[in-house]
């Protein structure tokens, strides 16, 4: 039997709509059988390195702040360099979530980023796993993916609302992606305890 998948969700949020997304990705995790941490990146600990040391699968997540993940986010990135050089996360699995004012608001930029830090870091990434909602006249705004991202979980909150307006769609969204990590990890430790591998 493999161990339960560790997943870690390292994040930002500077005015509380992306923390309420990162608990929304906890959430479908831990419902699909994971240990789940919260790591928010701007006062990372020793021990939440650790955590994302150990963690078989990283989601990250940030708002999307000129175009991009916020300036935080990237302070973070950066001090990964040590284990890009070791390629300390190499063959974790990796996701990504995002939100932003606009409905577009360059927010795929953000999630193509999150997939390229994945990548050097040597991750394998788990897209969303959903067709887009709200792409035909009979759907509609309460739809998973309402906004037709595949890289990860995206969601749109007005500028003037508070995390309390984050759409019901997009959370359910980012408790798909959570779910959808869970599972994947699961699957693929099972493959490696099965094959005798150690990673
Ligand atoms: C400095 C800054 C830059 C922003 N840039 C964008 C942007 O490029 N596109 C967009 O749609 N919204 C942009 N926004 C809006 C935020 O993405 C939006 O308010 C988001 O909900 C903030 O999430 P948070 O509460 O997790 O920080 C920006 C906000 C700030 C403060």
């Amino acid at each position: 039997m493999s161990k339960k998948p560790s997943v870690v969700i390292a994040y930002y949020s500077g005015f509380g709509h992306t923390d309420v997304l990162a608990r929304a990705v906890e959430r479908g995790a831990v419902e699909a059988g994971a240990e789940v941490s919260l790591v928010p990146v701007d006062s990372i600990s020793d021990e939440q390195w650790r955590l994302l040391d150990e963690a078989d699968a990283i989601v990250f997540g940030s708002p999307t702040y000129m175009g991009s993940a916020a300036g935080k986010f990237h302070v973070f990135a950066e001090s990964t360099s040590k284990r890009w050089a070791s390629a300390a996360w190499r063959d974790k699995l990796g996701a990504g979530f995002t939100n932003a004012a606009c409905k577009a608001g360059d927010k795929h930029s953000t999630l193509a980023y999150f997939a390229t830090l994945a990548a050097q870091h040597q991750m394998n990434w788990v897209n969303l796993g959903l067709h887009p909602g709200w792409h035909t006249s009979a759907e509609s705004e309460n739809d998973l993916n309402r906004l037709g991202y595949f890289n990860g979980a995206a969601a749109s909150t007005p500028a003037d609302l508070p995390a309390e307006g984050v759409s019901k769609a997009d959370i359910a969204t980012a408790e798909h992606l959570g779910e959808r990590v869970a599972r994947h990890t699961a699957v693929v430790l099972a493959g490696r305890a099965a094959l005798g591998l150690t990673a």
